[in-house]
C-alpha cells in the first residue's frame, strides 16, 4: 500500500501512509488507540477505500478492492470480532473458508453433480487438517456459541489458513487470549511465515516484537515510524506517541477510581 490516505466525514483518519509486506515475512502495525490501525488493515480487506493512495498486490494495481475478491487473490483475513457463523458446525465453518479450492461451481453444487459430492469431501478433509494445525479438531462437530472464545478465535484462524493464503491478515489475533495460548500464537505465526506472509494488526507489545520481521508505527493517522522490532523499539518517536496514550489510560483509571467506576 502507498500513499494512503482516508477521511471520515472530513476528519483524516490515515494521511499518506505506506506499507509493503514482503514475501515470507511477518509485518506488524502497531500504535496507539485510534492511531488509524484497523482503518488501514480495513483498507487492505477492501472494506474501506481510500481517498488517495494504491494498493498493489503481486505487481498489479488493485484498483476498488471489494473483500469478496480477496480469496480468489490468495489473501485470507481474521477480524477482531470472531465472526463465525452461528448456524453451522466448526468444520463448516472451516469448510466456508477453503471455497476457493473447490473445483465445482455454485450451481452443480446445487444441483448435486457428483463434482460437488467430490468438492465436498475435500474440502471436508482440508478443513479437517486446518483444525489439527490448529489443535481444534476435537471440536469439529461443535456449534461456535457453545465454545470458549480462545477456541473459537482459533477456529477463525483454521477458517483462514485452510484457503492456504498467500497473505494473512491478522487484526488483533491475541486479544482476550491468556498468556500461554498467546505464546502459542506466536509460535504459529512465525511457523506460518514459511508457506505465507502475515500483516498482523496487535496490542500485545511482548507479541508483536517476538513474531514480527518488520513493524511500522501509526499515530494520529501518520505514519511515525517503520524497521526491525529493535529499530521500532529504539525509537524516541515510538516511545512518545506510547507514552501519551499511557498518560491517557492511566488518566481514565484514576477517573474510573475516583468515580466508582461507575461511568467508565
Ligand atoms: N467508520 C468510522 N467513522 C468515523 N470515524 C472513524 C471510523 N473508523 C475509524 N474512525 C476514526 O479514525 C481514527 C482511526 O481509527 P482506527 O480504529 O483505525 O484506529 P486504531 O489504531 O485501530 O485504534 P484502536 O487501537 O483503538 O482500535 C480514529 O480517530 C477513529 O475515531
Amino acid at each position: 500500500m502507498s500513499g494512503i490516505s482516508v477521511a471520515f466525514g472530513g476528519v483524516a483518519a490515515l494521511s499518506d501512509v505506506s506499507l509493503t509486506v514482503e514475501p515470507g515475512q511477518v509485518h506488524g502495525l502497531i500504535g496507539p488507540n485510534g492511531a488509524g490501525k484497523t482503518t488501514l488493515f480495513n483498507v487492505a480487506c477492501g472494506l474501506v477505500r481510500p481517498s488517495a493512495g494504491r494498493i498493489t498486490w503481486r505487481g498489479e494495481e488493485l484498483r476498488r478492492l471489494k473483500p469478496s475478491q480477496l480469496s480468489t487473490l490468495g489473501i485470507a483475513r481474521t477480524l477482531q470480532g470472531v465472526g463465525l457463523f452461528g448456524g453451522l458446525s466448526v468444520l463448516e465453518n472451516v469448510m466456508v473458508g477453503a471455497h476457493r479450492h473447490a473445483r465445482a461451481g455454485f450451481v452443480s453444487a446445487l444441483l448435486a453433480l457428483p463434482t460437488a459430492d467430490k468438492d465436498d469431501k475435500v474440502l471436508r478433509e482440508r478443513a479437517h487438517q486446518a483444525l489439527v494445525e490448529l489443535g481444534a479438531e476435537s471440536y469439529a462437530d461443535r456449534y461456535p456459541g457453545s465454545l470458549p472464545y480462545p477456541v473459537q478465535k482459533r477456529v477463525a484462524l483454521a477458517r483462514a489458513l485452510v484457503a492456504d493464503p498467500d497473505l494473512l491478515l491478522l487484526d488483533e489475533p491475541a486479544s482476550g487470549l491468556a498468556e500461554d495460548e498467546m505464546h502459542e500464537l506466536g509460535e504459529l505465526i512465525r511457523a506460518l511465515s514459511s508457506r505465507m506472509s502475515v500483516l498482523l494488526v496487535e496490542h500485545h507489545m511482548d507479541l508483536v516484537m517476538k513474531v514480527c520481521d518488520r513493524i511500522t508505527v501509526l499515530d494520529s493517522g501518520e505514519q511515525i515510524a517503520a524497521g526491525t522490532p529493535a529499530e521500532v523499539q529504539a525509537d524516541p518517536k515510538v516511545t512518545e506517541a506510547y507514552l501519551g496514550d499511557e498518560v491517557v489510560e492511566t488518566d481514565a483509571a484514576e477517573l474510573a477510581r475516583t468515580d466508582g467506576g461507575r461511568h467508565v
